[in-house]
């Protein structure tokens, strides 16, 4: 509805430009995991957009699992240790598992999530984000699926929230500082 949208003051991704994107990124993906048997891994609750769009752009069967891990607060200086709130179901030993999510900024909860899942015996862990600020990259990860590097400044819409609002914006921008007030 246009009165959420008016939050945004400036759109860095409209919901075509984000679409345009899925769809290439799901054609290399396709392309890399062709016959191979595939997990998503989404994150909990940011990467719901994404997983949505992405898996339907595939070209192949795949299984989609969740996790919900313990993100903190901006203002908490973080260990690096993150905590699962919600494990995945599926046993992902000997198989190819593509962790999605919406974001990479400090890095460390993806940084976290691939040695653990590292730590499970699968085939292989990539990772595919829609977005990534390298400016505020705090530990290395890589990321073999990027839709942008963005710059380091805090976003909103298609899944990413201020305070658990703004995930439903079809597009993707910066909040006008009114809003912080
Ligand atoms: O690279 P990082 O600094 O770790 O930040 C990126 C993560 O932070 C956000 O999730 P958050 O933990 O806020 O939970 P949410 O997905 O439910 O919003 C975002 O969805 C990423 O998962
Ligand atoms: O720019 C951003 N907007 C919303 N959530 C997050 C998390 N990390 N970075 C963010
Ligand atoms: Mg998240």
């Amino acid at each position: 509805a246009a009165d959420v949208g008016d939050d945004l003051v400036e759109v860095l991704f409209t919901e075509a430009q984000i679409q345009t994107r899925i769809a290439e990124m799901a054609a290399e993906i396709s392309r890399d995991y062709e016959g191979k048997d595939l997990v998503l891994v989404g994150v909990l609750r940011g990467a719901v957009m994404v997983m949505a769009d992405l898996s339907r752009a595939l070209d192949k069967h795949v299984e989609m699992d969740w996790m919900a891990v313990s993100s903190y607060g901006s203002g908490t200086k973080s260990s690096g240790v993150v905590r699962i709130l919600k494990d995945l179901d599926a046993d992902i030993s000997g198989r190819h598992v593509l962790i999605v999510d919406e974001i990479i900024d400090t890095g460390l909860t993806l940084s976290w999530l691939t040695s653990n899942l590292g730590s499970r015996g699968p085939a292989s862990v990539e990772i595919a984000t829609l977005l990534r600020k390298p400016e505020a990259l705090q530990m290395p990860v890589k990321a073999k699926y990027v839709g942008w590097d963005i710059p380091n400044e805090f976003v909103v819409g298609y899944g990413l929230d201020y305070r658990e609002t703004y995930r439903n914006l079809r597009d993707i921008g910066t909040l006008s500082p009114s809003v912080y007030s």
